[in-house]
């Protein structure tokens, strides 16, 4: 019989079944998160390890992600700095790192004092979509500051790092070490963190969505089938650490021919509303698919900085999210 979650934290160790916070099993996929805290670098690398043989090659069991929780006490501890809000989609291309910078643009003009982290730091792009490029965080005391930008988002990124056009070729741990230096950066007075994750759900999403705590997560994608099946894993991997989903959004949703203004659908329309209402999440709107948008970005001018309806859909967006911050700050 293909098992189910309960059974599968039957096959563990007793002293790893201790550990499980979370254990789902969803399209094949087991995401398992687990406390850690106690163990130095090799037993979290032993302990992820035995998971798997533990797990793989259980029957109806394709594949298992390991999320390991860390320093809980110290993060408790600690003061408190600003919201963290996830911005995450299943896979890449889907126009997470434009959402991203749109929408703390567009909570910026709601007034609120918003600061983003570019956790894509295998391909970091928020330098360029903020027109920051080339320019290193001053730190103080071994923690940056943020890189301030011309719409009022101070912004951080491995892309202010790292020289031009050289990729980075980092393993899990010292990939999550560096997102760590960048959320703990001076933020100040900030009281809301975007954070552009990178796309996906492996091991490395899971890990930093454990260690930072997000207070929220919103996710993008297109309306096709295939990009919302993987919608669907990142909502999954934001359940099992216990991160609650904002809501989701549809991008691309719509061409509006640039000459004549028609609007027609290459990639569908509704899907994500579908899935949205499907998941139980709320839906939070559309961003259409629109040259503008790109050439604003490529030209580091967040069309959410500007007026007219490319502007609007993300100030909607961002209309829709305050009143949850609030209740939050
Ligand atoms: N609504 C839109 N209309 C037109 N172009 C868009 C829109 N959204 C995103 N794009 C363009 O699509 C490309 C991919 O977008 P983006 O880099 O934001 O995606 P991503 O999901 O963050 O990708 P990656 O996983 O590579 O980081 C970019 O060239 C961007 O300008």
């Amino acid at each position: 019989m293909p098992h189910d979650s309960s059974s599968l934290t039957a096959l563990l160790p007793a002293t790893i079944r201790s550990r499980v916070q979370s254990l789902k099993l969803a399209d094949g996929v087991v995401t398992a998160v687990l406390e850690a805290g106690d163990l130095d670098a090799a037993g979290r690398v032993t302990l992820e390890e035995e998971v798997k043989a533990a797990l793989s090659g259980a029957d109806g069991v394709a594949q298992v992600r390991v999320g390991l929780m860390a320093e809980r006490a110290a993060a408790e501890a600690a003061p408190k700095g600003p919201l963290i809000l996830a911005v995450g989609s299943g896979k890449g291309g889907v126009g997470k790192s434009t959402l991203s910078a749109n929408l703390a643009v567009a909570l910026a003009r709601q007034g609120l004092k918003v600061g983003l982290v570019d956790a894509d730091i295998y391909g970091p792009s928020q330098p360029r979509l903020f027109d920051n490029e080339g320019v290193k965080p001053e730190a103080k005391d071994s923690k940056m500051f943020p890189v301030p930008s011309r719409h009022g988002v101070g912004v951080l990124s491995m892309g202010h790092l790292i020289e031009d056009g050289r990729a980075i070729a980092w393993r899990g741990p010292m990939a999550s070490g560096a997102l760590g230096q960048l959320i703990d950066a001076w933020w100040g007075d900030t009281q809301v963190l975007v954070v552009d994750l990178p796309p996906g759900t492996g091991d490395v999403q899971l890990t930093m969505i454990q260690k930072h705590k997000p207070a929220g997560a919103v996710i993008v994608s297109t309306p096709q089938d295939l990009a919302l099946m993987d919608a669907r894993r990142a909502m999954n991997l934001f359940e099992a650490a216990h991160v609650p989903v904002v809501g989701m959004v549809e991008n691309m949703s719509g061409y509006v021919c640039p000459h004549c203004g028609n609007v027609s659908d290459p990639f569908g329309c509704g899907g994500v509303e579908q899935a949205a209402d499907d998941l139980g999440l709320p839906f939070l709107g559309r961003v259409p698919l629109d040259l503008s948008i790109r050439t604003g970005s490529d030209a580091g001018q967040p069309p959410a900085a500007g007026e007219g309806p490319q502007a609007e859909a993300f100030l909607r967006l961002a209309r829709q999210l305050v009143p949850w911050i609030k209740a939050r700050l």
